[in-house]
């Protein structure tokens, strides 16, 4: 069934600068081809379309403040509720439940801490699937594992409506500068329904197929993520210990084929034990968590992931599950000052 909603895309792209976004976008093996400003705007004359967001923390918030800015109508939900303000104060409406916001809307996307809440805002009492219906579509872009993600589907599918995950690689600064890269499976043509709509949060999007693909491909990333993140501690620590700057090693990272846009942004402030979140090291250890537990799935060794782990854990039992990932240097730190 054609959603009545997406063909209001063309209103919205007209509000939006288009063109820089769909020539940024990547050319991945198993994506298909980009729909064009065009065929979309064959589409224009159909009802009015309503998009749902549901959980707005440090990603979720500037995800919906771009959608709203790119003219589209936005209903949000927020577990705190004081959360929502920023959005409604820019034009969003409100839904007390994701039940309230999936019946008032005709795509609804969510982006919650962990598989738990996950399931508890697609599955639980006034959960997303109890407002779902033909016609309709979910876009979970929470971080997950693929045994949720499928969950989630079976639970959707079973309303008529139909499911997309669509995980992001990128953080605050690239969820506020529209610069994310989505990682979907799932409904094929839910994907190409709510492309534009992924093209004003994100610079591309990647199309993997069969649900549970697009997790898995998330957390893959993020567990290679997390050991440079504690290898790239590990070299602050002993580039100091012997005496050299450790801004010095940043310098030559950046120059060097190691260089990670990463080590340049979060290293002078990790030099200074400064953590402002941005990607929470609780979410971090979560995600290394759940890719180890993919990689023993299909009997993978990834001893180096697992070590990284284990600094994380120790981050975490020092107080700092909300502090920036980067913050798992102090692990490091502790456990010089233990063995001097
Ligand atoms: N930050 C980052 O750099 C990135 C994060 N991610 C992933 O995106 C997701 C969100 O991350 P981020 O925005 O940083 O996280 P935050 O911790 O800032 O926000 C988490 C959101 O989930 C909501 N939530 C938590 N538990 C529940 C629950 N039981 N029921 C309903 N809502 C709940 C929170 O609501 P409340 O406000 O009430 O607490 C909040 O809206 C995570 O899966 C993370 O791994 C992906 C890419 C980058
Ligand atoms: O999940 C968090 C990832 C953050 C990033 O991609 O920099």
């Amino acid at each position: 069934m054609a959603m009545a909603f997406f063909s209001t895309f063309p209103r919205i792209l007209n509000k939006f600068k288009f063109t820089p976004i769909s020539s940024n976008i990547s050319k991945p093996l198993l994506s298909l081809p980009f729909k064009t400003f065009s065929f979309l705007a064959s589409d224009a004359s159909l009802a009015e379309g309503r998009v749902g967001f549901l959980g707005l923390g440090i990603m979720g918030t500037p995800m919906a403040q771009n959608l709203i800015k790119a003219g589209c109508d936005v209903t949000v939900w927020n577990r705190t509720k004081s959360k929502c303000d920023p959005l409604l104060n820019l034009g969003a409406k409100y839904q007390s439940s994701p039940k309230e916001v999936a019946a008032n809307c005709d795509v609804t996307f969510a982006m919650v801490a962990d598989p738990e809440s996950a399931i508890d805002v697609a599955c639980g009492k006034n959960g997303v699937a109890s407002g779902m219906s033909p016609g309709k579509g979910y876009v979970d872009i929470s971080t997950v594992d693929g045994a949720t993600s499928k969950l989630i589907n079976e639970h959707i599918k079973a309303t008529g409506a139909l499911f997309l995950e669509a995980p992001v690689s990128g953080s605050k600064k690239p969820a506020e500068d529209a610069q994310l890269i989505f990682l979907t499976a799932g409904e094929k043509s839910l994907y190409d329904s709510v492309a534009p709509l992924l093209d004003i949060m994100g610079k591309s999007r990647f199309y993997f197929g069969e649900v549970g693909n697009g997790a898995a491909m998330k957390l893959i990333v993020n567990m290679i993520r997390g050991s440079m993140m504690a290898s790239f501690s590990e070299g602050i620590l002993l580039s100091k210990k012997v005496g050299l700057d450790p801004n010095g090693l940043i310098e030559v990272l950046s120059q060097s084929a190691i260089s990670a846009p990463m080590y340049s942004h979060k290293g002078p402030l990790m030099v200074k034990s400064l953590y402002p979140t941005e990607a929470p090291l609780k979410h971090q250890q979560k995600d290394i968590r759940l890719a180890l537990a993919l990689a023993e799935s299909v009997s993978q060794s990834t001893p180096v992931a697992a070590a990284a782990n284990e600094l994380f854990k120790v981050a975490k039992s020092y107080g700092l599950s909300d502090a920036d990932s980067s913050a798992v240097i102090e692990a490091l730190k502790a456990k010089s000052q233990d063995s001097a």
